[in-house]
């Protein structure tokens, strides 16, 4: 299987070069050369298979044979073991014909463990076979970095620096990357928000001598082991529900759409999957564009769904590539025209591809709150409020017997002050996590300044040639 950068002007990569490669060198993002196809039968033949088994059988057409399937084995059973839950995804019904699907059972309380504790074992095989090092940096708007810095804390082959937007995460967000006492984590508070942290970790792959010197891998999920790993529990969930036999359709709480395009890839490796609808909280950038055909940015609010808190939406071009028939030019003019002036409108046949697979909703703070009070009321659920936008945003697209399933993205205990506010009731933290609100935090404040934060990474780094 070889990797295709979505701009066309990068060299196709094998499935460990585009691990370790995070953003292709111009700029695009990688996908695989051809969807891997499952049959009807094929599908039926996963039915009650244990999680890392399903993993294993729906991910080994994306290595191309270059990890030996021993090895394979073991590294997804080791990262599916740090989960706390024997189905490590399961799935819950809320309603008649409504699931939450449960991505919050790992380490950190966050469907990205699932990706991440997968990821950093890949790396880590990588990186030894080749007797290389790497520098790691990734932004986050609150989970991706607790993920990306628990799967990578103490790894020798690698040094991890997460950028996250200063006073703008959860309490429990920032614990998580702050109070690592690994040597090789660098938390930093980068004074700007979201968008702000992922410009500046585009712009440092971008600067091909830094990212040459440093040796720069990614962990957002730019990367397509991200993407990758987040389809399984798609299959894992559709097949609890009777696929290949009956259509499911799913809500996601999106952000940098990396979680719902794993939806779009499994749909389109032979999944059947009816809609998927994007549900975004007041950063309603991908709502507006489904409406309109216009992408266009403008300020970022704060709200009590912090990561979702997100305008400039990575994974939108993925699925541009696929909608344009992987035209990487018109990738490339889009792309352009958001450097340029924050906006660029999808041509017609496009929008009209789009449409045809996915639907989108927005959510205020206010009905965000009122989700969370009513869930409780009426399923005795206590949802986070990620997941509290989608189940939502699920309500109004609910369509007659094709089963709903909203991903639940994280535990409530991430964000207390919210689910308290809406419910009444505040969630504990697991004890497992008991120490997190009273150990020490060590982190750097830089400002948003690209200079400044490469400087940081090469002096802290160990992989500078
Ligand atoms: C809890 C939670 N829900 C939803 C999202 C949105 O996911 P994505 O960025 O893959 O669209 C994020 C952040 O990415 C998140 O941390
Ligand atoms: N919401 C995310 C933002 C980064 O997303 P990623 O999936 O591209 O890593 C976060 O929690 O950091």
């Amino acid at each position: 299987m070889q990797y295709l950068s979505t701009r066309g002007d990068a060299p196709a990569l094998g499935f460990s070069d585009a691990v370790l490669a995070g953003l292709a060198r111009d700029g695009g993002l990688y996908v695989p050369r051809q969807w891997p196809q499952f049959s009807a039968a094929d599908i039926r033949a996963m039915r009650g298979l244990a999680y890392p088994d399903l993993a294993i059988r729906v991910l080994t057409p994306f290595l191309g044979g270059e990890i030996a399937a021993p090895v394979f084995e073991r590294l997804v059973r080791e990262a599916y073991a740090t989960f706390r839950h024997e189905a490590v995804c399961p799935l819950v019904q809320t309603g008649k014909n409504t699931f939450i699907l449960e991505l919050f059972h790992g380490p950190t309380l966050a469907f990205k463990d699932v990706a991440m504790q997968l990821l950093a074992r890949l790396m880590d095989h990588v990186l030894a076979e080749r007797g290389q090092r790497a520098t790691i940096v990734g932004a986050t708007s609150g989970d991706t970095g607790g993920a990306a810095i628990d799967a990578f804390a103490g790894r020798d082959r690698t040094d991890i620096f997460i950028l996250f937007p200063h006073g703008k995460v959860s309490p429990v967000q920032q614990r998580q990357m702050t109070t690592s006492s690994a040597a090789n984590v660098h938390a930093l508070s980068v004074e700007g928000n979201f968008d702000d942290c992922q410009g500046l970790v585009k712009d440092m792959f971008n600067d091909h001598g830094f990212r040459d010197r440093v040796s720069l891998s990614g962990v957002n999920s730019i990367n397509w082991a991200r993407i990758m790993a987040q389809i399984v529990y798609y299959f894992s969930s559709a097949l609890s529900l009777g696929a290949p036999d009956r259509p499911v359709s799913f809500t996601v709480p999106t952000g940098n759409f990396g979680d719902i395009f794993a939806g779009y890839a499994a749909k389109r490796m032979g999944l059947p999957i009816e809609r998927l609808i994007i549900a975004t909280n007041d950063n309603d950038i991908l709502a507006r564009t489904l409406a309109s055909g216009e992408y266009r940015t403008k300020g970022v609010f704060a709200t009590t769904s912090p990561s979702m808190d997100i305008q400039v939406s990575s994974n939108f071009e993925r699925l541009l590539f696929e909608a344009a028939g992987r035209d990487a030019e018109t990738v490339r003019r889009y792309m352009n025209g958001l450097k340029q002036s924050g906006a660029f409108t999808i041509e017609e046949g496009e929008l009209k591809r789009i449409r045809a697979e996915f639907d989108a909703g927005r959510t205020t703070v206010d009905e965000v709150a009122a989700t969370i009070r009513t869930t409780l009321e009426n399923s005795n659920y206590l949802l986070d409020p990620h997941t509290a936008a989608a189940v939502r945003v699920a309500v109004a697209h609910a369509s007659g017997p094709v089963p709903m399933v909203v991903l639940g993205t994280a535990h409530p205990a991430k964000f207390p002050a919210a689910v308290e506010a809406a419910s009444g009731i505040a969630p504990a933290l697991p004890a497992w996590l008991g120490g997190l609100m009273t150990a020490d935090e060590k982190y750097t404040i830089l400002p948003s300044d690209l200079k400044m934060v490469e400087d940081y990474v090469s002096r802290h780094s160990r992989a500078v040639r």
